[in-house]
């Protein structure tokens, strides 16, 4: 395995040092590491993160490998900095049994860009009837420890409920995707103003908050953990924040597109900013970013959803809802200026880590510590190329726009995933 002597680097913003990477760990921090025969790398300039961590992805495989596959997937994400991915159970076959997460959490060993840990389905089928077996997915080789039905609210609360009894055994927790589907019939963005004005179905932020609040009290009941996908309002927020304040074991993340983009952009009637749960209002953003910021939102999660060319180019009523995520999301948030260097390791890395109980990953480097970390050019500017991500989908809503920050290299387990800005593989 080659050693790598990284020089100058920043890390987490302090002052410049040199990183010495050995046998899969940080070897040694310093101005003094050295090491005969070790590859330098030029760090000069650029900060060092603990790799980041991804609460929620869409890698496709098994079923859409003509929109993602485990290694196009992986490739994206390594470009994106991040070490460690959570794949999201609605592929097909859907990801209920542990024969699938295994299949899955294999294809992202032999891929060797990314650790992919699967989330296993709460439901058979994603179907939300029967609890999936739930058990053998967390014994599985995947040990599996995040479940949920994303694209699908597990909206039967007596189903709920025994989810949330069923993980407390080894320390699961259930993802949901909070969407009260009576209330969301036929929507197609967010229920406002323009909604009215378009004259589709809206998405409204109750749908949203009746879930995240009803879930919270059986979450407080059992006593269980409940993790909330995507969080898009600023009521969800003062929801979360009264639970947490109740002692309830509850986290939530939030998305890049959700801390920069407002259902404005539906009126451009372009499908790529259809997405679930809908782009919302400027206060949403407001709420969202100082939610983040003071740790009531516990990570930022890509929600990187792509999709095939004819389920997006499409009328915006029969598109797909998603839009890419991981190549741009450190850009995204760093764009926001919502967080400081150690606010993005925290919210990218270091509680995502926690919350999917990824002990190799979401530490800063430090002699010892599993050699899983990326370095960012903070000076540098990318402008978003759809035709040059390493996506197999184009479903990028900043096609064009000029973004600050770019990954120069990444490493997982002291071996690089990307050099010089580009995958090793
Ligand atoms: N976010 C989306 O709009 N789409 C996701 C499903 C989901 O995360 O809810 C997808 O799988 O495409
Ligand atoms: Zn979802």
């Amino acid at each position: 395995m080659t050693t790598y002597l990284i020089k100058g680097a920043s890390i987490v913003g302090a002052e410049p040092t040199d990183l010495l990477i050995r046998d899969g760990v940080v070897a040694a921090v310093g101005r003094d590491a050295a090491a005969p025969g070790a590859e330098v790398i030029d760090a000069d300039g650029l900060i060092a993160l603990p790799g980041l961590v991804d609460l929620h992805t869409h890698l496709r495989e098994p079923g859409r490998e003509d929109a993602e596959t485990v290694m196009s997937g992986s490739r994206a994400a390594a470009l994106g900095g991040y070490t460690a991915v959570c794949a999201m159970a609605n592929t097909d076959p859907v990801a209920d049994t542990a024969g699938v997460v295994e299949q899955v959490w294999r294809l992202g060993q032999a891929a060797g860009l990314v650790d992919v840990r699967p989330v296993g389905a709460v439901t058979v089928g994603l179907a939300g009837e029967r609890l999936a077996e739930l058990g053998a997915m967390a014994t599985s080789a995947a040990a599996v420890r995040i479940f949920s039905d994303d694209g699908h609210c597990v909206s039967d609360p007596r189903l709920m409920r025994r989810a949330l009894e069923y993980v407390k055994a080894f320390d699961g927790v259930i993802a949901q995707h909070a969407e009260e589907p009576r209330l969301t019939v036929g929507a197609q963005l967010h229920e406002g103003e323009l909604s009215g004005r378009l004259g589709l179905a809206g998405w409204p932020a109750v749908a949203e908050e009746a879930i995240i609040a009803r879930d919270a009290l059986l979450a407080g009941h059992v006593g269980s953990r409940l993790h909330i996908c995507h969080v898009s309002t600023a009521g969800s927020v003062e929801i979360i924040r009264g639970a947490k304040r109740a002692g309830i074991r509850i986290t939530a993340e939030v998305t890049p597109h959700h801390l920069l983009l407002t259902d404005a952009r539906a009126e451009s009637y372009d499908p790529v900013f259809k997405v679930n749960p809908p782009l919302r209002t400027d206060t949403d953003v407001a709420a969202l970013r100082a939610g983040l910021a003071e740790g009531v939102i516990d990570a930022v999660a890509t929600d990187h959803a792509p999709h095939a060319v004819e389920d997006k180019e499409c009328e915006w009523q029969y598109a797909r809802p998603g839009m890419l995520g991981l190549e741009t999301a450190l850009s995204i948030v760093m764009s926001t200026k919502s967080l400081s260097w150690d606010g993005i390791a925290e919210r990218m890395s270091r509680v995502p880590a926690r919350i999917a109980g990824l002990d190799g990953h979401g530490r800063d480097p430090a002699p010892g510590v599993p050699a899983n970390l990326t370095l960012v050019d903070p000076a540098a500017t990318w402008v978003v190329e759809p035709a040059e991500l390493a996506s197999l989908s184009r479903n990028t809503p900043y096609a064009g726009m000029e973004l600050p920050g770019r990954v120069m290299a990444t490493f997982l387990a002291g071996r690089p995933t990307v050099l010089d800005g580009k995958a090793t593989k």
